[in-house]
C-alpha cells in the first residue's frame, strides 16, 4: 500500500484515543515526512496538531532548521514551538541531547495539555536500534526493538512510521518538492547509531536487511507477550502483596521456569525501587537461581520459611528527603498538619522489632522529622496525626503489573 493510506491506518489504529496531539519535528527527512502526512491524516482538524523542534544547538544551523520547520508547519496551518537546550551535562553527547529533548518534549506537552507526541522513528532505525542490542547480547525485550507506542515520563510516544523505509520517505518528499535538512551528525562516525546505520548498509547485502530485521523485533515483541502474560500467572500464584512489601512463594517460583521467574524478580524489583529499569542480567540470574537472603536494585530479600519477602532496602533511602506534601521515595503519600519546618525521611535506625512490619520494612518507611526529632512514625506507630499511604499507580502491585 502507498504512504498515505497506511500512515493513515496506522495513526487510526494507534492515535485514536489521544487528542490533541503533538509532533516531535527535527527537520530531517523522517519527521519532515511524518509532519505532512500527519496534516494530510488531520485534514480539517489539523488546528489540533501541535509541532516542536528542540534547539540543541551543538552545531551551526541547528536554529536554521527549527526556522524551517516553523516555516512548514505555518504554511500547514499548524502552531509551532522551538525549545531550547542547553548542555549542562558532560559524558555522551547524543544521549545526553536525546534525554533532555525528550524531557523538554514531555514538559512542552503537559503545557498544552498533550497526551501523545508523535516521532519520526522508520524502520530503519528499527533495524539500527535491534543491531546495537543485539551487539549488546540484549535478551528477548531488548530484541524487540522500539514499540509503536510506548509510555514515558508521563505521556505516551508514538511512532506511527516504524514499518516504512528512510528512502521512502525521502522518496515521497522529493516527488512533492517538499524540503528538508540532513543532519551532518549522521556522518560523525563517533555515534554508535552512525557505526550501526553503517553495518546495516553491509549486513543488506547479505540479505539481513531492515525489512528483516524488522520481521524479527516483530516476532520477539510476540514472544515478549507471552513471556509476560506467563510472568502475570505466576505473579497471580506465588507473590502476595503485603503493603509496601512483596512476599514471595519461594518453592512456586523455583519451580517455575527460570526466565518466568527472573522476570518475575525483575519486576518486584522495579515495582519496589521505582527503578524504570530492570537490573543487569548477571546480577539478577545470580539472585534468582537461589532467591536467597541479598540486595539488589536498592531492594533486600529476606529468607522467612518458605517464602522470600521483597522490600525496600533502608541504606537505599538513607538520604531521600522530601517536602511532607511530596511524594517521598517516589511511591509514599503522607498526610498531616501542615507545617513547613517538617520534612520526611526514612525511620533508619528508629525502627524497632515486634510490630506488625519486619524491622526492615519499617526501617525503609517514611518518617516526619523536625531537624533531628523524630514526630511521626506513621508505618511503626499508626493512628497519630500523621498516615502514610502507597502513591496511586504504585499502590497496588498485581495493577501495575498488567501495565508495565
Ligand atoms: N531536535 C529535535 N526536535 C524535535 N524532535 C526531534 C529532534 N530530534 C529528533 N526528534 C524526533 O525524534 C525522532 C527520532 O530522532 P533520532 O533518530 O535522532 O532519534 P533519537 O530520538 O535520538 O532516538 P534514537 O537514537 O533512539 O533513535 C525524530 O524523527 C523526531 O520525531
Amino acid at each position: 500500500m502507498t504512504l498515505a493510506p497506511t500512515f493513515a491506518a496506522t495513526m487510526d489504529r494507534i492515535a485514536g484515543g489521544f487528542w490533541p496531539l503533538g509532533l516531535a519535528v527535527s527537520g530531517g527527512g523522517d519527521s519532515m515526512a511524518l509532519l505532512h502526512l500527519a496534516a494530510e491524516w488531520a485534514g480539517p482538524s489539523r488546528r489540533k496538531l501541535h509541532v516542536v523542534t528542540v534547539d540543541h544547538g551543538l552545531r551551526d544551523g541547528s536554529a536554521d532548521e527549527a526556522v524551517m520547520v516553523r516555516r512548514q508547519a505555518a504554511a500547514l496551518g499548524l502552531t509551532h514551538d522551538t525549545l531550547v537546550w542547553r548542555r549542562e551535562t558532560m559524558g555522551n553527547l547524543q544521549d545526553a541531547a536525546r534525554s533532555a529533548r525528550r524531557g523538554l518534549i514531555a514538559a512542552w506537552a503537559a503545557r498544552l495539555g498533550v497526551d501523545a507526541v508523535l516521532l519520526g522513528h522508520t524502520r530503519d532505525d528499527q533495524a539500527e536500534t535491534v543491531l546495537m542490542r543485539m551487539a549488546r547480547g540484549s535478551g528477548v525485550d531488548g530484541l524487540a526493538g522500539m514499540a509503536e507506542v510506548g509510555r514515558a515520563q508521563g505521556i505516551a510516544w508514538l511512532r506511527p512510521l516504524l514499518t516504512r523505509g528512510r528512502a521512502e520517505l525521502r522518496d515521497w518528499l522529493t516527488k512533492r518538492g517538499l524540503d528538508w535538512a540532513e543532519d551532518p551528525g549522521n556522518e560523525n562516525s563517533a555515534f554508535d547509531r552512525v557505526r550501526a546505520r553503517r553495518m546495516a548498509g553491509t549486513l543488506a547485502d547479505l540479505g539481513l536487511s531492515a525489512a528483516r530485521l524488522e520481521l524479527l523485533s516483530a516476532h520477539m515483541a510476540r514472544a515478549r507477550d507471552v513471556l509476560n502474560d506467563a510472568m502475570r500467572d505466576l505473579a497471580g500464584q506465588a507473590v502476595r502483596q503485603d503493603g509496601p512489601d512483596l512476599v514471595l512463594d519461594r518453592a512456586a517460583l523455583l519451580a517455575a521456569r527460570p526466565e518466568t521467574r527472573m522476570r518475575l524478580l525483575a519486576a518486584g524489583l522495579r515495582w519496589i525501587s521505582g527503578n524504570p529499569y530492570r537490573p543487569r542480567f548477571a546480577a539478577l540470574q545470580g539472585m534468582v537461581d537461589t532467591l536467597d537472603n541479598g540486595t539488589l536494585h536498592g531492594v533486600l530479600l529476606r529468607r522467612q520459611r518458605g517464602s522470600v519477602r521483597l522490600m525496600r532496602e533502608p541504606r537505599a533511602v538513607r538520604d531521600t528527603v522530601s517536602r511532607t506534601d511530596d511524594a517521598w521515595d517516589g511511591r509514599w503519600c503522607l498526610s498531616g498538619p501542615h507545617d513547613a519546618a517538617l520534612t520526611v525521611r526514612s525511620l533508619a535506625d528508629r525502627a524497632y522489632a515486634g510490630g506488625r512490619w519486619p524491622v526492615g520494612t519499617l526501617a525503609a518507611s517514611p518518617a516526619i522529622w523536625r531537624g533531628e526529632t523524630l514526630v511521626a512514625a506513621p508505618l511503626q506507630e499508626p493512628g497519630g496525626l500523621w498516615s502514610a499511604r502507597l502513591a496511586d499507580g504504585r499502590d497496588d502491585f498485581h495493577r501495575w503489573l498488567r501495565s508495565h
